[in-house]
């Protein structure tokens, strides 16, 4: 066998035969029993043989063609080794049989083909005309799992062989960027105009942001209402792309306002970062040895970050947890530093990293990992609010919305969802102030676990007053300073609108947000029905998917209302009425 050629990705094919009846075969090519078996089959030659992309599988008869692209980094021994590997696995679909053909590495050839292989490829094994069959094509990598359609077929024809190794991509200027992203996924011009308008972040600004930028994407950012919060009145920017959140917080927040909205806290401004030390025979006396060193460390952690310790911040605990993993037992260092009004992210990483080779020497164990913990339990943001009994419909609204709330507490499967209401309100509050929403979000699920199963991350009660108590408490890792806030223009400009003074401040906010949303979604549920409020304010995108512009959107929203049927059927009918077709 030839080698394949160093310059650019060619096709390599082999065919399998199973040993199945002519009839089973037939029954391979439209089952979907067989299509799960030539799946699992392919699933298991793709991870076997990564990175080949672009696998297709082609019946004919009763046997099938396998065509990969070879790329020029694969060696030879890789391109024979392939060979093996597929006989390996392609028991599923074949049971034992002389007359099944193995195909040893030899046998797998490169297709001589000219420009088209796939074409080729597809021509070759395409069933001759008046057999009542129809070719079964099944794609891997970039078309996993699909069954390619005509016009698939017709831009795989056109663009192989293509590749994702792009080496020096991120060096390009972004416009040549998207020109390769345009080219690869045969973009049409409208996409193309799209990705490169320019939005209210400069594009320059948005590529020194994150690696390969070719476009922005603007979020809508709307402002909460009815907020009074610690004594405050508030309007509290939320970027989302759902409808009705916002709506659901000023709602919510309107029905506790005259009994005085929001009271917060919050525990500290704490986070963890771990070290873990591997390979100790002797755990216990490495734990108590780190222990001892308690002030060593404390200088090597400021150390790190001199800027941290004079706004205030800086070390501030140490713990040495022991965790008995299968291969033995692990050290794991937590250092506990006040971040302050940084989130803390990047300054955490630093000491951790920093302190690492020192506990090794100390104790002869073996440092592996270095890392904030986003379970920041000692960054804890605290809302609460009373609603009263009165304001909020009466006792069988509030009984019902105790219902769900205990629903949600005892059920993972109910509190994913009811956290998820409540999360609503918190990412939308941290994406507009340019924090990390993956942070607070894996914050704020663990959290939900920590008593050994997961649960409502608020808790809701009947006061002795026969009102309604809502309590949310949750780890809120945000900041005014690093990470995207301080040079987001639109992260700003909410920092700014909020007029928070510490990140202490914009995180009991943000909890108080997250507790409305959640008394708003409860709400709804325990009476109307999420479809009511929600359905309604999102009738308004249904309209726009329909194709609905300028004053015809809201007057299709109106009128799928009122026909209590919002889904874009009806939209289609209505635009098209409007539109008097
Ligand atoms: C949607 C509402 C608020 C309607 O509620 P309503 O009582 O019909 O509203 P209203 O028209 O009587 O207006 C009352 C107030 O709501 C606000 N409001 C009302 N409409 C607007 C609007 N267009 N734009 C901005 N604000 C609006 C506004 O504050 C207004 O006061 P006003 O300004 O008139 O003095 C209510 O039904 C609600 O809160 N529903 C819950 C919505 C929700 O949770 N949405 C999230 C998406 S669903 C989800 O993802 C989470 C979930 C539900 O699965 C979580 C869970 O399961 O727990
Ligand atoms: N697992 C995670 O959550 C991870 C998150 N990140 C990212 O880290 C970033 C946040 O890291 P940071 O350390 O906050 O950012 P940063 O390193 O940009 O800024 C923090 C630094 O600002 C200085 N500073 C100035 N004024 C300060 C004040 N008043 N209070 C506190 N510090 C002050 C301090 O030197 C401090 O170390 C985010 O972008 C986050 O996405 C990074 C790694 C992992």
């Amino acid at each position: 066998m030839a080698d394949p050629p160093r310059s650019h990705a060619q096709w390599v094919a082999t065919e399998y035969s199973g040993n199945a009846s002519d009839d089973d075969a037939r029954r391979h090519r439209i089952s979907p029993a067989n299509r799960r078996v030539t799946d699992g089959l392919m699933c298991r030659v793709v991870r076997a043989c990564h990175p080949i992309i672009d696998i297709g599988l082609f019946p004919r008869g009763w046997s099938f063609t396998l065509a990969w692209q070879v790329h020029a980094t694969h060696s030879r021994s890789f391109v024979s080794c392939l060979g093996s590997r597929l006989n390996h696995h392609s028991g599923p679909y074949s049971t034992p049989s002389p007359r099944r053909r193995r195909y040893s590495s030899a046998q797998i050839a490169p297709i001589r083909t000219s420009q088209n292989p796939i074409s080729r490829i597809i021509q070759d094994q395409r069933p001759k005309r008046g057999t009542g069959e129809r070719p079964l094509i099944l794609a891997f990598g970039p078309l996993a799992g699909s069954r390619i359609s005509s016009r698939r077929v017709r831009v795989l024809q056109e663009t192989s062989p293509k590749t994702s190794r792009i080496s020096g991509f991120h060096k390009l200027e972004i416009a040549e960027r998207l020109k390769k992203v345009s080219e690869f996924a045969t973009l049409d011009q409208v996409h193309v105009d799209q990705l490169s308008a320019s939005s209210n972040i400069d594009a320059h600004l948005a590529d020194h942001m994150i690696e390969n930028m070719i476009s922005t994407i603007a979020i809508p950012v709307g402002v909460a209402t009815n907020m009074k919060i610690d004594g405050r009145d508030l309007l509290v920017p939320m970027a989302t792309e759902e409808s009705s959140v916002i709506a659901a917080v000023g709602n919510s927040s309107r029905q506790c306002y005259e009994n005085g909205g929001f009271t917060t806290s919050m525990s500290g401004t704490q986070m963890i970062a771990q070290i873990q030390l591997l390979d100790l025979t002797d755990p216990a006396t490495a734990r108590v040895a780190i222990l001892e060193r308690r002030s060593e460390i404390e200088v090597i952690c400021n150390e790190c970050d001199p800027l941290l310790v004079r706004f205030g911040g800086g070390f501030r605990d140490l713990e040495v947890r022991l965790i008995e993993a299968p291969s033995g037992t692990m050290v794991i260092t937590h250092i506990v530093i006040d971040t302050k009004d940084a989130m803390g992210a990047n300054a955490v990483n630093t000491m951790a990293e920093r302190l690492a080779p020192q506990l090794a020497e100390w104790t002869g164990g073996r440092p592996l990992l270095r890392i904030l913990s986003n379970l920041a339990d000692r960054r804890v943001a605290r809302a609460r609010a009373t609603w009263r009994c009165e304001d909020i419909g009466g006792e069988a609204v509030r009984d019902a919305m105790i219902a769900a709330y205990e629903f949600a507490d005892t059920d993972p499967y109910r509190a994913a969802t009811h956290n998820k209401g409540i999360m609503n309100g918190v990412s939308a509050v941290v994406l507009a102030t340019g924090n990390d929403t993956r942070a607070v979000e894996a914050g704020a699920h663990a959290y939900a676990a920590k008593d050994g199963w997961y649960r409502s991350l608020s808790r809701w009660e009947v006061t002795k007053n026969g009102d309604l108590s809502g309590v949310l408490e949750m780890p809120m890792a945000v900041g005014l300073i690093g990470g995207a806030t301080k040079i987001h223009p639109t992260a700003r400009a909410a920092l700014a609108i909020l007029d928070v003074d510490s990140a202490e401040h914009l995180a009991r906010i943000i909890a108080a947000v997250g507790l409305a949303q959640n008394f708003g979604a409860m709400k709804a549920l325990a009476t109307d029905g999420i479809q009511k409020g929600h359905m309604a304010l999102h009738a308004q995108n249904v309209a726009i998917t329909v194709g609905a512009t300028g004053e015809e959107v809201a007057e299709v929203a109106r009128r799928l209302i009122e026909s209590k049927s919002i889904n874009t059927d009806t939209a289609d009918k209505l635009l098209a009425e409007i539109r008097g077709a």
